[in-house]
């Protein structure tokens, strides 16, 4: 074991972080530190963080920063945060701010960045992701913004002392921290011990996941550290789910049973996605499952498909993975039916949510921003 000399904050207890790899976490191709505090003993990596938004509202009670982690094995179309899929690192590349100076293309080892003759005496920036390496080079040097990494690197001392700074905002307004991603649960361990790091200040800890296949002995842990348990439910249709998401909807269904079980807190989230999950026998299928269990939810909320995701795509060069570009929101009263239908099923607490989970959104959709930014 390599010990690396980094002295821990006076106030939050960090240990010492040591190089060495978690028998038992996930496999990921990044993370350069680790730590010697979870269960097992071993040593956990610490995932990329995309972004820690702070003043969040929407994503558990009161006054919220939300963690949003990077990695997700799951691929769902419509995902706003397309950036936390990947575990790796990644860059934007805003085209309209790029002012074709070249000097991305003269530190481009590959030739994915070159500057084409354009029209007059002008030249045009191109940029080929094929032959992208990720090197991160051109997003060192380029001066406007136009690429922008996807991405930080941060200790668990880093990350807590950033979601702790707002500790009096929590208590004042019975918020805490949510721990999101991506999913949380695509690093079990190191979710593990921020939850376990920010609830020995007595602060509420809720995570967002889709609760994927993940054996009931990953997540069991858990219910000791978490107060609040935002679990995604996408469809109830057994093929749609493993057709669309890529993942049986069995095992999911099973540990959200074990939730109750366990008496966790859980709300459920319901993304109602056009031509997805949005038609009256979708709505049934909700309003039936849930009913059953209505009285050990803390509640639902249904969340309207939304675009703000789409420029994302544009800017990460993966337009050709979204399949709803065009694709119009639905219009709010669409989801008055399940709204009311779960609320006759004895959910107590029933919200029609909005942009819950989103990150800030730099990358506007083409739709909002007017722009096309087609790297
Ligand atoms: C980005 S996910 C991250 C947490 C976890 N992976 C999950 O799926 O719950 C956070 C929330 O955003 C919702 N969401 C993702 N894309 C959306 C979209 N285009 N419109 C509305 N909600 C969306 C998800 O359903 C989920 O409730
Ligand atoms: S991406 Fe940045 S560095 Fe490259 S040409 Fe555009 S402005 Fe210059
Ligand atoms: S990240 Fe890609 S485009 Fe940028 S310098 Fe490296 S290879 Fe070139
Ligand atoms: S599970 Fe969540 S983060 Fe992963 S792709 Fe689906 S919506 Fe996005």
């Amino acid at each position: 074991m390599v010990v690396v000399d980094r002295p821990p904050p006076p106030d939050l207890g960090g240990g010492v972080i040591v190089r060495n790899e978690c028998s038992h976490s996930e496999p990921i191709d990044t993370g350069r530190m680790t730590f010697p505090t979870c269960d097992s003993g071993a040593d956990v990596k610490i995932p990329l963080v995309t972004e820690i938004q702070r003043f969040s509202l929407q994503d558990g009670p009161g006054f919220r920063t939300t963690v949003f982690l990077k990695g997700c094995p799951l691929r769902c179309p419509w995902c706003h945060n397309p950036e936390t899929q990947k575990v790796g690192k990644e860059y934007y590349y805003n085209r309209d701010r790029c002012v074709s100076c070249g000097r991305c293309a003269t530190v481009c080892p590959t030739g994915a960045s070159q500057l084409l003759d354009g029209p007059g005496a002008s030249q045009v920036l191109k940029l080929d992701r094929s032959k992208c390496i990720n090197c991160m080079r051109c997003v060192a040097v380029c001066l406007t913004g136009s690429r922008d990494s996807v991405g930080m690197e941060m200790t668990l001392d880093e990350i807590l002392r950033e979601v702790l700074s707002d500790e009096p905002f929590y208590r004042n307004s019975g918020g805490g921290v949510t721990i999101s991603g991506g999913d949380p649960l695509f690093h079990p361990a190191f979710t593990l011990e921020l939850a376990r790091k920010i609830k020995e200040r007595g602060v509420h800890v809720a995570i967002e996941t889709s609760c994927f296949p993940k054996k009931w002995a990953t997540i069991q842990p858990l219910l000791k550290l978490v107060d609040l348990f935002i679990v995604d439910l996408k469809s109830l249709n057994r093929k749609k789910h493993e057709e669309t998401v890529g993942w049986p909807l069995q095992p999911i269904l099973d540990n959200i049973e074990h939730l109750i079980q366990a008496k966790a807190n859980i709300r459920i989230h319901i993304p109602v996605i056009p031509g997805f999950n949005d038609s009256p026998m979708d709505f049934e299928d909700y309003i039936a499952y849930l009913g059953r269990h209505a009285a050990q939810l803390d509640g639902v909320d249904i969340l309207n498909y939304h675009v703000y995701g789409e420029g994302k795509y544009r800017s990460l060069g993966r337009e050709n993975e979204y399949q709803y570009f065009g694709v119009e929101e639905n219009p709010p009263e669409k989801v008055v039916p399940l709204a009311k239908g779960l609320k006759l099923a004895g959910i107590t607490s029933v919200t029609i949510g909005g942009l819950v989970g989103i990150t800030a959104d730099r990358h506007k959709s083409s739709r909002d921003a007017g722009t096309g930014c087609i790297a």
